[in-house]
């Protein structure tokens, strides 16, 4: 393995996708105020479809404030992500990931790419809406990790249940938005399947060489992402990148691929990044809402 300033070769990405040496400026996403859009009042209804509409047509990041998920249950998710990446390799490595699969345990995806790796570790495990006896996210760690994580799945069974039912009334806004009303794709992503992430960004000597998460777009339909009080998510906007800037108790909500299809391109998912410190871990929970795949016709 070659090093450069002991940064492996491997994590070292192209002088065209490395992260700017200068922090980028702020991107203005719009926070939209959930409780009062759904309070019904026609103003704040219409204001938000407006703001909302406007965003998804550029660049499909929004802000929820006033989203009514549990600021403890948040916290939890957060502190049992610090018990989890603290943990010893061969702990972690219990929940590999497999060739192929999207579940279990990810340090950097070695074995699955050979360059351009990202500098996280990430633990992803599946959240299904269908059946809401079944607890799925509680059976994941009991089964892969064992007893001793029974507490870590009661808590990401909660936080992705709120994400769903949160997920569901960003559906209505968005519905709403697109003058299509509150129902339409409500109905259709209810009883839906998604992927919850768990990611971690040690600190890096090298800020400047390597990225958490290269620039991707999600192929899901919708990504309701929560990050921790270190900066580090980035968009690309008009050919630049921004900062999206950590903003206390907000939700970062942004359109994936197969939502922009759904609209037929009026709504677009758009590039975005992490870039990492060399001071401080950075931790963010997303969750990708996916469709039902039953009911896509
Ligand atoms: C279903 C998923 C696959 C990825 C995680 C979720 C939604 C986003 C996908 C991803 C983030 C897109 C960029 C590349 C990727 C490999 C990554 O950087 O993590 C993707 C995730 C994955 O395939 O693990
Ligand atoms: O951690 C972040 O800020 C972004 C994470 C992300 O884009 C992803 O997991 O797909």
């Amino acid at each position: 393995m070659q090093f450069q300033s002991n940064i492996p070769s491997q994590f070292i990405w192209p002088e065209n996708e490395k992260p700017c040496l200068t922090k980028p400026p702020e991107f203005q996403v719009p926070t939209i105020d959930l409780k009062t859009f759904l309070s019904g009042d026609a103003e704040a209804v219409s204001e938000a479809c407006l703001q909302v509409n406007e965003a998804c047509k550029k660049h499909g990041f929004f802000l929820v404030a006033n989203h009514g998920v549990n600021a403890k249950l948040i916290a939890q998710a957060h502190e049992l992500m610090n018990d989890f990446f603290s943990l010893k390799l061969p702990q972690k490595q219990r929940a590999q990931r497999k060739f192929g699969d999207c579940c279990g345990y990810a340090s950097s995806f070695i074995g699955r790419f050979s360059s351009k790796l990202p500098w996280k570790e990430t633990l992803s495990f599946r959240y299904s809406a269908s059946d809401p006896s079944k607890k799925t996210v509680e059976e994941y760690f009991l089964s892969v990790l064992g007893e001793d994580f029974r507490q870590f799945g009661v808590v990401y069974q909660d936080y992705c249940e709120a994400m769903n039912d949160l997920s569901l009334r960003i559906m209505e806004l968005l519905g709403m938005s697109l003058g299509v009303g509150s129902k339409y794709f409500r109905d259709f992503f209810e009883g839906n399947n998604s992927v919850m992430r768990l990611n971690y960004y040690p600190p890096c000597q090298r800020p400047d060489l390597v990225l958490g998460t290269g620039p991707h777009c999600d192929p899901t339909s919708l990504t309701i992402l929560h990050q921790d009080q270190v900066e580090g998510l980035q968009v690309f906007v008009d050919e630049k990148w921004y900062s999206v800037n950590p903003k206390q108790d907000t939700f970062v909500v942004n359109i994936g691929d197969t939502f922009m299809a759904l609209t037929n391109g009026i709504y677009k998912s758009c590039l975005h990044r992490a870039v990492v410190n060399s001071k401080h871990a950075r931790k963010s929970l997303a969750f990708f809402l996916s469709p039902r795949m039953d009911k896509v016709g």
